[in-house]
């Protein structure tokens, strides 16, 4: 299990980590959600051991990964690019990896270049963006850690790609390999994360979409007789998420209001039909406050 537990980080002066704490357990998908600059890259690197925490800390089945530098082993960053390696080969870069990962699996790192097709022997500086990720991946998963932290893993890279690396990821998670993923491609991540764990300001806000919900916030499309009922709109407890004339796509937060729909069917909308709630949802209730639809 690896618990991150109360970690702080402050870069520049500016706060970026506050108080930050989860678990993970094996064979996990994760998704880290939140807007940009929230913290989420920063985040992986203290929790890969590249950055040192202010205050907390992150530890590997009961030990701190500071204080014991060796378990750090058990957890790898994946950065959107390989900025290290540009001067290596993905052979070369695989003979690096082997001696500082003891777990290093070239069989499967070579199958892998094989079934992204990426060449064994051009520098990784030739790599285009998504070839680079790709690579990154490769490279990632063959060490065998038991926690990959994937930094937008799929940023760049074209569809038919997109389908190989999830597979791949999928494949090490039914294997026990536990992945962390932050991505802004949020109906990819809610189809394969098991967790969401979403951010703002450098916190986790939400620990699941179902923690978050507990079913009590429910998304209808409305459209009204007459004129929409401003009291109705305007509620704390209804986040319009659309508008198109009177037809509204609505969050209704019930468990805040008991009575909000009975209030909803008394101005008897011409139609009030539930819709399947997504992480998207989600995410513009908690981070995008209600500017993105005036
Ligand atoms: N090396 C650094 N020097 C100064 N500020 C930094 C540094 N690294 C991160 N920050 C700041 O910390 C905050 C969080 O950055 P971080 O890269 O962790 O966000 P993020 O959630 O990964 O963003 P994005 O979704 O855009 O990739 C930002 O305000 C960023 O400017």
């Amino acid at each position: 299990m690896l618990v991150v537990r109360d970690l702080n980080k402050t870069i520049d002066k500016q706060v970026v980590l506050r108080n930050v704490n989860f678990k993970l357990m094996p064979g996990q998908v994760v998704g880290v959600v939140g807007r940009n600059g929230t913290g989420k890259t920063t985040l992986f690197k203290t929790m890969a051991g590249v950055l040192t925490p202010d205050s907390g800390t992150v530890e590997y089945e009961g030990e701190s990964i500071y204080s014991s530098p060796g378990n750090k082993m058990n957890i790898v960053f994946i950065p959107d690019s390989p900025e290290a390696l540009l001067n290596y080969t993905a052979m070369d870069s695989a003979q690096l990896f082997s001696r500082v990962y003891p777990f290093f699996d070239r069989d499967y790192f070579k199958e892998t270049l094989h079934r992204l097709e990426l060449p064994h022997n051009r520098k990784i500086r030739q790599f285009s963006k998504g070839m680079r990720m790709m690579f990154s991946i490769a490279l990632g998963l063959s060490t065998k850690a038991q926690y990959i932290l994937l930094d937008e893993p799929t940023n760049g890279i074209d569809i038919i790609a997109n389908k190989q690396i999830t597979k791949l990821l999928m494949e090490a998670a039914e294997e026990g390999t536990t992945l962390v993923i932050s991505s802004h491609m949020l109906g990819e991540l809610e189809r394969i994360a098991d967790t969401i764990l979403l951010m703002k300001d450098g916190a986790i806000e939400t620990h699941s979409i179902t923690d978050a919900t507990n079913g009590a916030i429910c998304k209808f499309q409305v459209v009204f007789r007459e004129e929409a009922p401003t009291v109705w709109l305007k509620s704390p407890s209804v986040h319009v998420l659309d508008r198109v004339g009177r037809v509204y796509t609505v969050l209704v937060d019930t468990k805040a209001q008991i009575s909000i729909l009975e209030e909803m069917g008394k101005f008897n909308p011409l139609l009030m039909e539930p819709l399947p709630m997504k992480l998207e949802d989600l995410f513009v209730w908690k981070l995008g406050g209600r500017k993105h639809v005036d």
